[in-house]
């Protein structure tokens, strides 16, 4: 084993060199020396340990390192992520900060895309995996399928962001938002992925429980749907092996929509089918009690994903789409509204009869916040879906709020309970070490995203409407500058919102730590957050799936 391995190492070693000395671009020679660094680091270390028998793994214990490094690995990415969202978000409103010195590396052109992936794949992704992970196992009583193979998805993906990111810093960009990574790093991400739906699936497969549970269904629609998206929208040739460069397979209109149709599942099936998995589970677990109703949460799985997949269209409106297309996304997308607030209100309900948690349990009360903000998003969405509204949001900062509340509200919100939630599980401790931290940061959070939406809506309706001003002659009264000029206090109070958000998430890392260490103190919440019987390291009986009569 250890011989094929070394064998293949030795091969990655050869190629990365070459690339690294003969590539056609910065970008791929930068890559080929970091993969160069990694397997000749592997190399080495997997000849030192030939000798050494395996560890014998405790059997009956559930998985959890890669856990607690993935719980890891989302702070870390959350909080690189959120500041090059503030530092964006200030160049926006303070130009000059595209400093002469850092060009090109620095404008807001390649930060941009370094901002996108670094809080969707990266805090998100990591996210993602690691609650799949853990909640797989519970919930399937039984350990991974494959062994070590997720501390390969782990590494892998991790290897797939810095590729991605100093890509985009050097300048390889595919130009596809939200799919910037070249061809290269798309076929890393193809075999990462894949191996994580067979650790996934596989353990799904040899679950001792009869039912999958409903937390397992949204996971692996978006392990699936994510793989076949990631495939068809990354298409593409590459012009030379030994460089960063690939000319897409559709062209035009097709590409668009190809697009499209990636970038809203992105959102379907990254941002929400795999959070809503999340959500089954964190929400009756921590409020205690089963979730709300199981038929609902079968109806709405079935709908999401149905209606979901067709909705792209409405990010082509009054374009070289056919108007039929753009007519199919704008009906799929309004429909889409009632699967989506029908799990809200499955998360929503199952709160009943624990409502009073809210004032106690700051998780309660992040995971509550995150559930509001998915209700907001995705009723803003729909309306914005219209063909008539639309024509006023498409291309404001209308859209740019609407991701915002959708992505720190929704997807922020739900994963800083996550972290809440499986820090003190992980490393044995009683609770986070500090709950009045845990306040604060909901509050800066909280406040952060209220001015983070507000400040968009304002700049978003004013600069559609001063585009489309006309005087009785019919011409624009306004010129594009005019615009950008009215929207600076808009942006100033954006880029605050982003700071407070920043900072809360600051507070957060900073409770990890002391938690982590395991400072010894003992806070009334202990008592209160202890997690239920049968959670920790033994197998433990999953929820429930009834509905709470
Ligand atoms: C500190 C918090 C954050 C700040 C200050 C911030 C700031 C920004 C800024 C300035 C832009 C560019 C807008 C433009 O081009 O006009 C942007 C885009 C974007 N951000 Fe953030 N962001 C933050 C957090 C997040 C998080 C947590 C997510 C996702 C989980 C996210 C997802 C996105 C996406 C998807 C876009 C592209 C939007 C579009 O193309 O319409 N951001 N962000
Ligand atoms: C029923 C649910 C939803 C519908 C129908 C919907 C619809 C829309 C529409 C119409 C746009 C504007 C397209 C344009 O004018 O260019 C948009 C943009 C966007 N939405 Fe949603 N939305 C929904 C939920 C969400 C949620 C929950 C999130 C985040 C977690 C989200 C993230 C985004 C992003 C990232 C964009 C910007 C895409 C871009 O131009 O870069 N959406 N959405
Ligand atoms: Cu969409």
């Amino acid at each position: 084993m250890s011989a094929l391995k070394l064998t293949l190492l030795g091969i990655v070693i050869l190629i990365s060199a070459y690339a690294a000395d003969q590539g056609r671009d910065l970008a791929f020679r930068v890559h080929g020396f970091l993969i160069l660094l990694v397997s000749a680091g592997l190399f080495l270390w997997t000849l030192r340990k030939t000798d050494t028998p395996r560890p014998a793994v405790a059997m009956g214990d559930y998985q959890d390192d890669v856990v607690r490094a993935g719980v890891l690995a989302t702070a870390f990415w959350g909080i690189a992520g959120l500041l090059v969202g503030v530092i964006i978000a200030l160049q926006l409103t303070f130009p000059a900060l595209n400093f002469d010195w850092a060009q090109p590396f620095g404008n807001f052109g390649r930060l941009r895309p370094l901002h996108t992936s670094a809080v969707i794949f990266a805090f998100g992704g990591n996210a993602l995996i690691a609650s799949s992970i853990y909640i797989v196992q519970r919930t399937s009583r039984t350990r991974l399928f494959g062994g070590n193979a997720v501390w390969f998805v782990f590494w892998g993906y991790q290897l797939f962001i810095v590729l991605a990111a100093t890509g985009y810093l050097l300048g390889a960009n595919q130009s596809k938002e939200y799919a910037e990574p070249e061809w290269y790093v798309d076929i890393w991400l193809t075999v990462v992925w894949v191996v994580y739906l067979v650790v996934f699936f596989g353990t799904i497969l040899r679950r001792k429980e009869r039912h999958i549970y409903v937390a397992n269904w949204f996971f692996l629609a978006f392990i699936i749907t994510v793989a076949m998206l990631h495939v068809v929208n990354n298409l593409a040739l590459p012009v030379s092996i030994w460089g960063s460069k690939s000319v897409q397979l559709f062209g035009g209109v097709q590409d668009a929509m190809t697009q499209w149709w990636y970038g809203h599942n992105a959102v379907g099936f990254f941002l929400t089918a795999g959070f809503l998995g999340m959500m089954y589970y964190y929400v009756p677990k921590q409020a205690n009690r089963p979730v709300y109703s199981y038929k609902l949460s079968i109806v709405h799985f079935w709908a999401l994903i149905f209606l979901y997949i067709w909705a792209g269209p409405h990010h082509l409106h009054y374009t070289a789409l056919p108007d039929w297309a753009s007519t199919l996304g704008m009906v799929f997308s309004v429909i889409l509204w009632m699967p989506s607030w029908a799990g809200m209100m499955n998360g929503l309900m199952t709160l009943n009869g624990a409502w009073d948690k809210i004032r106690t349990d700051p998780i309660i009360r992040f995971l509550v916040a995150s559930l509001a903000f998915y209700g907001m998003s995705t009723f803003e969405g729909p309306m914005m879906s219209i063909r008539a509204v639309n024509a006023l949001s498409h291309y404001t900062d209308w859209t740019v709020g609407h991701v915002h509340s959708g992505a720190l509200g929704w997807n922020g919100m739900i994963i800083f309970a996550m972290i809440y939630f499986l820090t003190p599980r992980l490393w044995n401790r009683g609770a986070m070490y500090s709950t009045a931290a845990m306040n604060w940061h909901f509050w800066c959070a909280m406040v952060g995203i209220v001015m983070y939406a507000a400040s968009m809506w304002v700049s978003g309706i004013m600069e559609g409407l001063m585009w489309r001003e006309v005087d009785d002659q019919g011409f624009l009264v306004n010129s594009f500058a005019d615009t950008v000029d009215a929207k600076f206090p808009m942006y100033l109070v954006r880029s605050v919102g982003g700071i407070l958000y920043l900072a809360g998430a600051g507070i957060m890392v900073w409770n990890m730590w002391m938690t982590i260490r395991g400072t010894a103190r003992t806070t009334q919440a202990v008592a209160q957050m202890t997690p239920p019987a049968g959670e920790g390291s033994a197998p433990a009986a999953p929820i429930p799936a009834t509905p709470a009569e």
